[in-house]
């Protein structure tokens, strides 16, 4: 069957997106990962479906590139917001449902502000933190980080036994660069790859730089595809309410693909 899809991106973390309401995309794990590689699909760090939804504005279904069904994904999550109100499906505020909960965000022409779901505590190890901000992921601070192999080293920790065992992690590695602002780069589960830009690692990067380092509500975060920003608030003990991902997240593209 012939579908048309939307390209998306949203700090350079891209996505294509389908109009599901009619709930009649095949789902399936091999075709999600053709459509999504570079080389021989449109390609795409992950797929998206916008569905409907009886008690919220939409449904958001993310797939990984590797054609899994995802965690929350939140830069995918900016996009779908973006995609729903280019649709006319939504106005600028809005309540929708994804694989860890309710969400809720806001648009303006230039920025998506997306809430997170709570946090609720840190891990800590010897060579890094872990926490889970709707994905799992690792945060680990490392110097001249724009010289560090991210593959290699995001390789080796998300392959790590125990992280296997536990479903795999994400893998994020950040450098402070200001007062209350982060560089961070991101080897992506799924995509097995460093991806340009995570919105949940970018979240737990900002959320544990707060709690190791001091860094203040709003976080500025660069990334590899642009910036973003995370506000939040600490209510102790590694947990965290009113937690907002902000950033740009526009349409690139758009075609049809016999699927
Ligand atoms: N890029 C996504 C994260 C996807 C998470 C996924 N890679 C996984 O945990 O399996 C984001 O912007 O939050």
């Amino acid at each position: 069957m012939q579908v048309h899809f939307f390209k998306y991106q949203g700090t350079g973390n891209d996505f294509v997106m389908i109009d599901d309401r009619a709930g009649t995309f095949p789902i399936d794990k091999e075709r999600i990962a053709r459509l999504c590689d570079r080389r021989f699909g449109i390609g795409g760090d992950g797929l998206i479906l916008l569905q409907n939804d009886p008690d919220y504005d939409f449904r958001m279904k993310y797939f990984n590139a590797d054609g899994g069904e995802g965690s929350m994904c939140g830069n995918g999550g900016r996009a779908t917001v973006r995609f729903a109100h280019d649709l006319g499906v939504i106005g600028d505020e809005t309540r929708f449902i994804a694989v860890d909960g309710e969400h809720e965000a806001s648009v303006t022409p230039e920025r998506i502000s997306l809430k997170m779901s709570n946090v609720n505590g840190l891990e800590e190890f010897p060579e890094y933190q872990f926490m889970n901000t709707g994905s799992p992921h690792v945060v680990a601070f490392k110097p001249n980080l724009a010289d560090f192999n991210v593959y290699d080293e995001g390789y080796a920790i998300r392959y790590a036994n125990d992280w296997v065992a536990r479903g795999g992690t994400n893998v994020n590695f950040a450098e402070q660069i200001g007062d209350d602002a982060l560089f961070v780069r991101t080897y992506e589960r799924g995509v097995e790859d460093e991806t340009y830009s995570c919105g949940t690692g970018v979240t737990a990067s900002a959320l544990v730089s707060h709690l190791k380092l001091g860094l203040q509500s709003p976080v500025k975060v660069k990334v590899l595809g642009g910036n973003l920003e995370v506000s939040f608030s600490d209510k102790g003990n590694g947990t965290f309410e009113d937690i907002y991902l902000t950033g740009p997240a526009e349409r690139v593209f758009e075609g049809s693909v016999e699927v």
